[in-house]
């Protein structure tokens, strides 16, 4: 147990394991920082991976009667970091599980906890110990949706969990003021953000708004290093990879409809990439010269190809585009497949179809769930009937179009 701020306490492992981890092997071990803050109410920020658990447990309970523990924070759900949740809650009879409401469900899956033991809270919240006071502020994406981070006022420390950490394990250094030179650590702490938080860089600004409106003495990651020295180079550097991209980038909306819906879903779009800043531009094929059509797919940084489905086919004339593709230089090009349709929807799966076989980066859900582990986005995508009840859907949809033609 390491003292790192008044009465707050490193109570984590250091796991110098080769770790498999998001299909990767952490070469360099990593480790799972929790924090025991003693006052009035005791807390624990977070706990350590599911394979230490009950070895945390074992070593909390020798340097704290389990009984007295009030809290436990869960900042982020992953079981690397909520591992040990299951064993210790049946130990702290009198413990609450403090999380964001998107976390409950999860952690009850997980761990079998009952709902009467959780704590919900939310951005700007505040859960006083006694002498000192916790406020909580939501962090969505980063990397999970479920995610928080939670900040000690006094002491002005901020547990980040996995955002600002690093995959290393050294057993002899916890604080990088502590390290021969800091610079040391730095390939390692943007390797992390390249590999965990870049997929989400674009909830990295919000998430910088609120850090900045903090006073902060130090930053408690829950991988590898605590950051208690040059924070504004750490939080700066999150800053400006998550401004990166492309600016000035164009993207096409093709498609055709029967009745409306297709064409409404086009306009959906459209509204969702202008917010996002993209210049974009619809075309309804069917009243279109095609030459100018396959010029304007050249031109354009990415395309959506859009139809409803008709007798179990494309509805209108998308197809004579489309089997043009692979005369294009289209390979690498972003590109989607949509449409609205009734019962099947094969209109998009066949576009799907020709995009791959012209070589376009054609969006897929599989794609986007092993980049992000984002499972609300649906690419081709298909919505039934009218597209205004899948809201939702297309715009979860077009952020991540948006970021596969910027970045
Ligand atoms: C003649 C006709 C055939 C259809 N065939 C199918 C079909 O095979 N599979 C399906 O999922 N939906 C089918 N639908 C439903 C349409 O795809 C659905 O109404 C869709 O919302 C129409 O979109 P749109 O207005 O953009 O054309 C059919 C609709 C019509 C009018």
């Amino acid at each position: 147990m390491k003292e790192i701020a008044k009465n707050i306490y490193w109570v984590g492992k250091v796991d110098d394991r080769k770790v498999p981890f998001h299909r990767l092997i952490l070469e360099k071990g990593t480790s799972y920082n929790a924090y025991l803050i003693k006052d009035e109410k005791n807390a624990l920020i977070d706990t350590v991976d599911l394979l230490f658990g009950r070895e945390f447990v074992e070593n909390l309970a020798e340097v704290l009667p389990l009984d007295t523990l009030s809290y436990v924070v869960i900042n982020h759900t992953e079981p690397d970091h909520s591992g040990a949740l299951g064993a210790l809650i049946r130990k702290a009879p009198n413990a609450q599980v403090v999380c964001t409401a998107k976390a409950v469900p999860e952690l009850m899956a997980m761990y079998k906890i009952e709902a009467s033991r959780f704590l919900v809270v939310t951005t700007g919240d505040e859960l006083s110990l006694g002498e000192t006071t916790l406020s909580f502020h939501e962090t969505p994406f980063l990397h999970t949706e479920e995610t928080m981070v939670t900040y000690h006022k006094e002491t002005q420390v901020l547990f980040t969990c996995d955002i600002f950490s690093t995959h290393v394990a050294d057993e002899g250094v916890l604080k990088i003021s502590e390290l021969p030179d800091a610079e040391t650590m730095l390939e390692d702490f943007k390797v992390y953000y390249k590999l965990i938080m870049d997929p989400h860089r674009r909830y990295i600004l919000p998430m910088i708004d609120v850090v900045k409106n903090l006073p902060l003495t130090m930053i408690a990651t829950s991988h590898g290093y605590v950051l208690d020295q040059d924070l504004e180079k750490y939080i700066g550097f999150y800053e400006e990879s998550a401004h990166e991209g492309k600016n000035n980038v164009k993207a096409l909306i093709l498609f055709n409809s029967m009745s409306g819906n297709t064409k409404k879903m086009a306009r959906i779009l459209e509204g969702e990439l202008t917010a996002q800043g993209i210049q974009v531009e619809s075309v309804n094929t069917e009243k279109a010269d095609k030459d100018e059509v396959l010029r304007k797919i050249q031109e354009a940084d990415g395309v959506l190809f859009g139809s409803s489905t008709r007798y179990a086919d494309l509805s209108g004339n998308l197809e004579t585009i489309l089997k043009e593709l692979k005369e294009l230089e289209v390979e690498g090009k972003v590109a989607a497949a949509f449409g609205s349709y009734g019962w099947s929807g094969e209109a998009a799966e066949v576009i799907q179809d020709y995009l791959l076989a012209a070589g376009m980066k054609a969006l897929r859900s599989s794609d986007v769930i092993k980049s992000t582990g984002m499972d609300n986005v649906t690419f081709p995508l298909r919505v039934k009937f009218n597209p205004e009840d899948s809201l939702p859907m297309i715009k979860a949809a077009s952020a991540v179009f948006a970021d596969a033609i910027r970045y």
